[in-house]
């Protein structure tokens, strides 16, 4: 038994400024979307992956992913990320584990998953992430407030990992308190139980805006050049 991958697919990328969904943008004849699943694929501990997505881009969704073994459901998304990977959640048969991963971070690592899941099942709540590169300051009114202590900082990846029962349980009672986070261990958070952390890397980016593209074609010319 292994853990169940959850990948919500389901945004507009807005701030890309497509036409279209940011994850089915191609880059090196691959759409983003592809090369997330891809890596989830090539893990032996993911037993299956669900996936949500857009009402209208479900026929494609589904149509991309026919001929994988792993791939067993694509939901509707909601508006929100958290409305689409809680209606996956609510969907998907019981499993142990599940990690929840952005459709739009195709650069996750056969480590980073290792790490994870070998955590996830001691841990009940493991997230990635990376230290922060820049000084960071609170600011009001156009000047500085104060300068928040670097070594405090984590800059929070995905994938995130939780046992089945916990991530349930968390995602039930935000939507019971109508609680809006920006990631999945923030309910966890409000629960009151521990979220705990392990590296991820630099690579790992969220495919958000246009810079982000240039840097992912870097990424990948990196990785053909070295054979990764
Ligand atoms: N209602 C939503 C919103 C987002 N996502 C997914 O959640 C991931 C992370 O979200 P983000 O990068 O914010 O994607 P978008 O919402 O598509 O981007 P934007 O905010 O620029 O529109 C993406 O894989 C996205 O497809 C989703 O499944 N359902
Ligand atoms: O940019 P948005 O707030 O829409 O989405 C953010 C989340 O996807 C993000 O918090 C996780 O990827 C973890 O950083």
């Amino acid at each position: 038994m292994g853990y169940v991958a959850v990948i919500p697919a389901a945004g507009l990328g807005k701030r890309m400024g497509y036409d279209y969904n940011k994850v089915f943008i191609q880059i090196n004849e691959m759409a983003i979307i592809q090369m997330t699943i891809e890596q989830f694929e090539k893990d032996r501990n993911c037993d299956a992956i669900y996936l949500a997505a857009r009402k209208e881009e479900m026929d494609s969704m589904i149509d991309l992913f026919s001929s994988s073994h792993k791939v067993k459901g694509v939901f509707e998304g909601g508006n929100e990320r958290q409305h689409s990977i809680f209606n996956v959640l609510k969907n998907i048969p019981e499993c142990e584990y599940v990690l929840i991963h952005d459709g739009a971070r195709p650069f996750v690592s056969q480590d980073i998953l290792f790490e994870l899941y070998e955590n996830v099942k001691h841990k009940s709540a493991v997230i990635c992430g990376v230290k922060v590169k820049d000084t960071i300051k609170r600011i009001e009114d156009g000047k500085v407030k104060e300068t928040v202590p670097r070594d405090e900082l984590f800059v929070t990846h995905t994938p995130q990992a939780f046992s089945y029962d916990l991530i349930m349980r968390a995602y039930s009672e935000a939507e019971k308190n109508n609680l809006s986070v920006t990631d999945d261990a923030g309910m966890v958070e409000s629960l009151g139980e521990d979220v705990h952390v392990v590296t991820s890397n630099y690579d790992n980016i969220k495919i958000t805006t246009m810079e982000d593209l240039i840097m992912a074609e870097a990424i990948i010319k990196r990785m053909v050049d070295h054979h990764v």
